[in-house]
């Protein structure tokens, strides 16, 4: 019997995970999922918001599924404690390096895009964010004092050449499966690690890849493109940080960042961590109002990507699909749906 560890975490994040427990209990009645206390929850309960013991357990998992993690609460918890630095560790203990960030646009949502019907009808983007390197890990960084009593803030932008191929490589498989077309996005007008990133995938594309399309943009210009004609992306390989906010400004073509889901992947046979892209969103947690598709459409693809249950996963989709068609809309989408609600408008079609 397959495991799925559900990490519920901070804010929304326990809201949400409920709609995705039942969703599971339906769907997948023999899969065994468990539960564990994680983020600033942990921090509060054990001093650390990742303690051996979860990170161990998501390592002998099959899947992880996280909510959120954070919140005002921790804001002055010291930095290696701070529930964003749980996530970021368990991360990298999974080896999760690339991010599979999907931005399609539901048809029944086509209206709800912060942009026109038509600049989003048929939208697809995958995006694929190296997860595990880049400007969040490399070395040094920190906050110095100067001798003349200033402070200096500093951080390091890294990436190895294999770090930039084992992404790239997933990019290029991808658009072997969908329209074909690559676009790496990166800084390499003004970062060394962003020249590096073009070179690297340069030389991956004409060694392994030479018959899908590869287009190189500069990220600042992709983030105008993505506003100003969006279905010209296919797949969007990226680093660790232009992935983080390339990914929140695509959510909003597709209706709300409550839509978005990810699957963290990494090497054959290992677990994904699958995590909605939202945060905790302190500002409605506890209200019951936080839309629970973007978790359950992460379980959408721990079911596809790790679970191996692609006719459930399809079926799964399915009834999201027509919960939308039959106008089911949380706040965020322009309704008044709560979550439970919400999660029973997609209970109802599995
Ligand atoms: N993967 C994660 O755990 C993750 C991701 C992003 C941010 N965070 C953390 O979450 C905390 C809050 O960050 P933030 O406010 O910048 O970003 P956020 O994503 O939590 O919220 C941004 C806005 O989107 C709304 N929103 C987010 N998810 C929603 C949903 N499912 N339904 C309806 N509305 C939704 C929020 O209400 C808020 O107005 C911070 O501590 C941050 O570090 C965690
Ligand atoms: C909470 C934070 C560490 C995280 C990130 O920056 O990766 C989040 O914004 C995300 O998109 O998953
Ligand atoms: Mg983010």
């Amino acid at each position: 019997m397959a495991t799925l560890l559900l990490l519920p975490g901070d804010g929304i994040g326990p809201e949400v995970c409920a709609e995705v427990r039942r969703v599971a209990a339906a769907l997948v009645p023999n899969l065994n999922v468990e539960e564990a206390i994680y983020g600033g929850a942990s921090y509060d309960a054990h001093g650390t918001p990742l303690t051996d013991e979860v990170r161990d357990r998501a390592l002998a998992s099959d899947a992880v599924l996280m909510g959120a993690v954070g919140g005002p609460k921790w804001a002055d918890a010291p930095r290696h404690l701070r529930p964003e630095a749980g996530l970021l560790n368990l991360r990298k203990a999974m080896n999760v390096y690339a991010n599979l960030r999907p931005a399609y646009c539901f048809e029944a949502l086509a209206g709800a895009s912060s942009l026109k019907t038509e600049l989003v009808s048929g939208l697809d983007i995958m995006f694929v964010r190296e997860l595990v390197g880049g400007v969040y890990f490399g070395e040094p960084r920190g906050i110095d004092t100067l001798p003349d009593g200033q402070k200096k803030g500093y951080d390091t932008a890294l990436y190895t050449t294999s770090e930039i191929e084992r992404a790239g490589r997933v990019a290029f498989e991808l658009a072997r499966g969908r329209k074909n077309k690559v676009h790496s996005a990166e800084k390499s007008n003004v970062m060394e690690s962003g020249l590096l990133w073009k070179q690297v995938i340069t030389e991956l594309h004409a060694r392994e890849y030479p018959d899908v399309e590869l287009e190189h943009i500069l990220a600042d210009n992709c983030a105008m493109q993505l506003v100003r004609a969006p279905k010209q992306f296919d797949v969007i390989v990226t680093d660790n940080l232009f992935g983080d906010i390339l990914s929140d400004a695509a959510a909003m073509l597709t209706g709300s960042l409550g839509m978005l889901p990810s699957a963290a992947i990494g090497d054959p046979g290992r677990p994904g961590l699958y995590e909605p892209i939202h945060g905790s969103a302190p500002d409605i947690a506890g209200k019951g109002v936080a839309n629970p598709l973007a978790a359950i459409l992460s379980f959408e693809m721990a079911l596809r990507w790790s679970l191996k249950e692609v006719e459930a996963a399809d079926r799964l989709l399915a009834a999201v699909k027509g919960a939308l068609d039959s106008g089911a809309r949380t706040r965020d989408l322009g309704g008044e749906l709560t979550t439970v609600q919400m999660g029973d408008a997609v209970l109802c079609r599995i």
